[in-house]
């Protein structure tokens, strides 16, 4: 039985994850919140709903990591790079959900996880990464002949934009068709912006209500179009699929592996 802690316990995700990893039979062995945040100290199953599992919410970053095979992390890229760094210096695993990350950032990731094995995908869920697999199918069969615009809708406290999965979206279809995300994403279109270039690739955000989680990618070609969708109704599969991730990585050779690679979609 693998000893999970999660950190950002108390959040949207984070709770689910407990709850998660204890329908999945992990014990959770720890929980981290923010130095500050008002539920320090309470029992982290009674905060997620799942009855009590003498686990209290914590801000010790150092003894959380210290008692457990794996931590989850859904905070933000700066709070899971430092996690990173300290499972890197007491040689345990982990699996990070959080999105936002910079290039810069994504690559000191790398660096770090060349010590101990990690996760690092901005959506768990098994839809999600099999519309990627699609996704570089289509692409590469439509070719440059088809416009690519990649649309995203999200609640009102989502704090990145776009989201992780449409940017991963975004350069699965670019590598596909041989361009480079970086150079080509649109993200913003106003006023005499001019025609749409072919390489283009528009990024759309909408923000509101409680909406969790839905993606759709359109090809849109002369006179035709296909619009590849993926809609999330719960967090459960984010969770779930972050605890599969940390089942799949804790004995895993060091290095930074994806959801893909957990679920044998490479
Ligand atoms: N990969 C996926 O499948 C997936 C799915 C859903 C959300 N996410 C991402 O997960 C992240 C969290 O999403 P959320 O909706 O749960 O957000 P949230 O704001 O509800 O939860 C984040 C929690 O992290 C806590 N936190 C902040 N700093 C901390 C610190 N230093 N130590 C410990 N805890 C700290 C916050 O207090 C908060 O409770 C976001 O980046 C989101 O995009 C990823
Ligand atoms: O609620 C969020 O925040 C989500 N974030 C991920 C992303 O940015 O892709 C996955 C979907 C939910």
């Amino acid at each position: 039985m693998i000893k999970v802690a999660v950190c950002g316990a108390a959040g949207r995700m984070g709770q689910r994850i407990i709850v998660a990893a204890k329908e999945a039979g992990c014990t959770v062995s720890g929980a981290l919140e923010r130095p500050g945040h008002e539920l320090v100290g309470q029992d982290a199953g009674l905060i997620a709903g799942c009855g009590a599992l003498g686990v209290a919410i914590s801000d010790d970053l150092n003894a959380v990591v210290e008692g457990c095979d794996v931590l989850i992390d859904f905070t933000t890229p700066k709070v899971s790079l430092k996690n990173l760094e300290v499972c890197a210096l007491k040689k345990k695993a982990i699996v990070i959900g959080s999105t936002g990350f910079t290039p810069e950032e994504r690559a000191l990731a790398a660096e770090l996880a060349k010590e101990i094995p990690a996760v690092l995908a901005p959506n768990m869920s098994v839809g999600v990464n099999v519309c990627f697999k699609i996704l570089k199918d289509v692409a590469k069969t439509l070719g440059d002949d088809f416009d690519v615009e990649i649309v995203e809708l999200h609640h009102n406290k989502k704090k990145d934009a776009p989201s992780g999965t449409a940017v991963r979206m975004g350069e699965v279809v670019a590598e596909a068709l041989g361009r480079d995300y970086n150079k080509v994403a649109n993200f913003h279109r106003e006023g005499i912006c001019g025609e749409r270039t072919r390489e283009e690739i528009g990024m759309q955000t909408v923000r509101g209500g409680d909406i969790v989680g839905e993606h759709t990618v359109y090809f849109i070609g002369m006179g035709e179009r296909i619009e590849i969708s993926h809609r999330a109704m719960t967090r459960d599969m984010f969770s779930r699929g972050s605890v599969r991730a940390a089942q799949w990585v804790v004995g895993k050779q060091p290095g930074i592996y994806d959801m893909q690679d957990v679920l044998g979609l490479k």
